[in-house]
């Protein structure tokens, strides 16, 4: 083996390692008194095998937060009876938001940060209907008569708005995709503010896991390719933000869920089986309710 494979060789393991910290070429190249041309051929290569897998250009590019624009509010509110998030977003300036996933026992905490905030929900938006969301969103309503109510229209259930695939939610300056992501539910789906590098997934994708499918319209192979086509076709560095955490995360990428998430690293079949053979405790009273279509009026 040649010196200056063997220097290749080693260049790959360590950025393997460091994975993110694209100095550490230039210090390796200092300990082992590397030429800089050497590392820098190694990074190239490093990179170009990335994007042949299919993640995005450049190391930094992976760990990097795309900044907010200052006109937008994202606020992440946390139940820690269930473990479930609930997202407050806005335009700060005309102070237009929705309000996703809320929590029954705590919409008056929701509101208190509204009304401190001066803020003004138009919408109250569920990615799915189970009754940990929707119950509240009821509630909501009789707080705030004028705020719409949006699900999607594959739960038959009553809304003021009824979404489907491809719909777009507008609140000041921003907006919100609707991508249909079932597979956890027959109507999950996931809201993407493409211009702000976020989307809210729900209980489709959780941080190094996902939606169980084991009752309700629960289907692991739907929810493989919902996750696969709408969720990992986005950009590699866009933030998700998850319905529940069981452990305390709060937020992830694209490209780490693509990387790292041990379900979804195997392949479909693989991950049926996973989903199939997974003994999650059975659904609680709560859980179960949402099966009938509800009304959000
Ligand atoms: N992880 C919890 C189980 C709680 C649970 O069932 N969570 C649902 C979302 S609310 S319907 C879920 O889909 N969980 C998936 C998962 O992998 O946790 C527990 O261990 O008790």
């Amino acid at each position: 083996m040649s010196i200056f494979s063997s220097v290749l060789r080693f260049c790959g393991r360590n950025v393997r390692i460091s994975r993110q910290i694209s100095s550490c070429l230039s210090v390796s190249s200092q300990v082992l008194n590397l030429s800089k041309q050497s590392a820098i051929f190694a990074h190239v290569s490093y990179e170009k095998s990335m994007m042949i897998k299919g993640f995005s250009k450049g190391l930094s590019t992976h760990i990097e937060r795309q900044p907010h624009s200052e006109d937008f509010f994202l606020r992440q509110l946390f139940d820690r009876e269930s473990c479930t998030y609930t997202y407050l977003l806005a335009d700060a300036y005309s102070k237009d938001a929705v309000l996703i996933d809320p929590v029954i026992e705590l919409i008056e905490r929701d509101l208190e940060v509204v009304g401190e905030l001066g803020l003004n929900i138009r919408y109250a938006l569920s990615t799915h209907m189970h009754s940990d969301h929707t119950k509240a969103v009821q509630k909501l309503k009789k707080y705030l008569p004028e705020c719409k109510t949006a699900i999607s229209a594959a739960s038959g259930a009553i809304a003021d708005i009824l979404v489907r695939h491809g719909d777009i939610i507008h609140f000041g300056r921003h907006n919100l995709e609707v991508r249909a992501t079932p597979g956890h539910t027959n109507c999950c789906v996931t809201y993407v503010c493409h211009d702000q590098g976020v989307a809210f997934t729900g209980d489709t994708l959780l941080i190094r896991g996902c939606g169980r499918t084991d009752f309700d319209q629960g289907d692991p192979e739907t929810l493989y390719n919902s996750i696969y086509n709408q969720i990992f076709s986005l950009p590699n560095k866009l933030r998700l933000y998850p319905g529940h955490d069981y452990r305390g995360r709060t937020v992830t990428t694209v490209y780490e869920e693509k990387r790292y998430n041990p379900r979804l690293t195997k392949s479909r079949e693989e991950f049926i089986q996973i989903m199939k053979t997974l003994n999650f405790a059975h659904a609680t009273d709560n859980q179960m309710e949402h099966s009938l279509p509800e009304s959000f009026k």
